[in-house]
């Protein structure tokens, strides 16, 4: 997953980026880029690491301008090069930057088409660069030396055509304006606001969550609806369009488990109250399954799952307790590159409070099992901390499938559901007994909140991609490029400097 914000403003957009960007931080800790536009000029910093660390104020100084678009990355194609940070730039039609969310499925014949169609050169593996190449030429195409709204619409309507997967995208063409688009599914999330100057400007924002929208003081106007592009002009006018054929929206149901944070809304849903409601029907479940349980106490480990841990144990009748301690200073886990770090990751932060386990039947709930790096090394803590029984729970169903559409979870073999049921899984957690959230429940728990959503895309649980393109080839592919193997031999490899768009930022 990564974070995508862009900003037209009537004064300055540097810091309100940053700021933006550091809210958006929980959705990409390896990267992060800000390109601003000044007149007809692009400035651009982007380096690997946190927000925090990529932006010195030397850097935020010559990032001038009142429009400009900002990338939080956690890699999903290509490799964690500093190279592939985003947002990337083409000169070719105007100076286009861009910053991309999700993923590309058919990546690999796009760039065979850019190369021997269009002439046009990608110098990294990344699906993000392919991606605002094919924009960059469907804009070409129109030959426009005068740009309008429309041009930009037509050109999004072709890269539609063209581009297969996730893409929640935020563009800025030099000296026009921010655009927006969605892909036809809306598989990522994007949203728009707007806030008026006190003399009475608009200015306007697009992000990949409305927490974004809210801390910057902006009024979430809606959701970018699947297909569709906003265009804000420099001069702050706001222009949408329809550029799909057959939209349909099928948001990534594993926004609403993990990814996306508590505060956004996302297509009309609140997350905080679909995890709420993931917790009261997995509840429901646990008094069905164990109606005889002896749970003396329920414990989340955090961060994610507190929501529906809570919910839960409110709705079992039982005591909560903060079991479990998170160092605030380490990131996610799941987000980290490589199978080594994210496992040293998970002891330097979670500590066991002893207390709250000796000789006690305590019931674990996290809101995902992935790989099951996190739930195996807490369940032994919570045996080495002397807890008498260890159950666990999990507010999502078994993870058995890829993810194509921006989530590092390439390689199936890595997943700790992909060739066990459920009773072997929580054997090989070491749980006592484990107790998974059902789909149904799941995508229940999120629709509650917006009716109108009648499909998620919730392949990494069922095995079956809106886009209707997985073939088991692509996936092996996939998987040989991509596990935890293939990628540490290459990122061995990379070290070399950025080529780019090269100002004295
Ligand atoms: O089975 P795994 O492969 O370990 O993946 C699942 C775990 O990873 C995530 O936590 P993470 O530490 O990334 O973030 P959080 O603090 O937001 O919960 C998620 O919340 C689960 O705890
Ligand atoms: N997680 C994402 O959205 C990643 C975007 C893009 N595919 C990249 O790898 O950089
Ligand atoms: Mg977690």
């Amino acid at each position: 997953m990564c974070g995508v914000i862009g900003i037209v403003g009537q004064a300055p957009v540097n810091q309100a980026l940053f700021d933006g960007l550091t809210v958006l931080q929980h959705r990409g800790q390896d990267a992060a880029g800000i390109v601003t536009c000044d007149g007809d000029r692009l400035f651009l910093r982007k380096d690997n690491g946190l927000v925090r660390d990529v932006f010195h104020t030397r850097h935020m100084v010559r990032l001038t301008g009142t429009m400009g678009i900002g990338h939080v990355r956690y890699p999903t194609a290509g490799n964690a090069s500093s190279a592939e940070a985003q947002p990337f730039y083409v000169n070719s039609p105007y100076g286009i930057t861009l910053a991309h969310n999700g993923n590309l499925t058919n990546m690999e014949s796009l760039k065979e088409e850019l190369f021997l169609e269009d002439q046009r050169h990608i110098n990294t593996d990344s699906d993000s660069e392919v991606l605002l190449n094919v924009f960059a030429h469907e804009l070409q195409a129109r030959g426009k030396l005068a740009l309008e709204p429309e041009d930009v619409f037509d050109a999004i309507g072709a890269v539609h055509r063209r581009c297969s997967g996730a893409y929640a995208a935020v563009s800025m063409i030099t000296g026009f304006g921010v655009i927006a688009f969605r892909d036809p599914n809306g598989i990522r999330p994007l949203v728009f606001g707007r806030r008026t100057t006190e003399d009475g400007g608009e200015e306007y924002i697009v992000a990949s969550e409305s927490v974004a929208v809210d801390v910057l003081g902006f009024e979430m106007v809606r959701d970018v609806a699947p297909g569709e592009a906003v265009v804000i002009t420099t001069d702050g006018q706001l222009h949408t369009r329809q550029c799909a054929e057959n939209p349909q929206l099928s948001p990534c149901i594993f926004e609403q488990v993990y990814f996306a944070r508590p505060d956004s809304m996302i297509d009309g849903v609140s997350v905080y109250k679909s995890r709420l409601r993931m917790g009261e029907k997995l509840a429901a479940k646990i008094a069905r399954e164990h109606p005889d349980h002896d749970i003396d106490v329920v414990i989340p480990i955090p961060d994610t799952s507190r929501t529906s841990a809570l919910e839960l144990c409110n709705h079992l009748g039982l005591t909560y307790r903060e079991g479990f301690i998170k160092n605030r200073y380490i990131g996610r886990t799941f987000i980290m590159p490589g199978q080594t770090q994210r496992k040293k990751s998970v002891r330097q932060k979670l500590n066991a409070i002893e207390l709250e386990f000796r000789g006690k039947n305590v019931l674990l709930v996290d809101d995902s099992i992935v790989r099951g790096t996190t739930s195996q090394q807490i369940v032994q803590m919570a045996r080495d901390s002397g807890a008498r029984n260890v159950y666990f729970a999990s507010a999502a169903p078994p993870v058995r499938y890829p993810n194509v559409y921006g989530i590092d979870m390439p390689a199936v073999t890595e997943l700790i559901g992909h060739d066990r049921d459920e009773e072997a899984i929580g054997e090989a957690i070491g749980a006592d007994w484990l107790v998974y959230q059902d789909l149904a429940d799941l995508e229940e728990s999120a629709r509650e909140g917006n009716p109108d959503i009648h499909r998620f895309d919730a392949s990494c649980f069922c095995g079956d991609y809106v886009t209707g393109d997985i073939t088991p080839e692509y996936l092996t592919e996939l998987e040989a490029a991509r596990n935890d193997e293939a990628r540490s031999g290459k990122e061995s490899l990379n070290h070399n400097a950025i080529v780019d768009l090269h100002n004295d930022a």
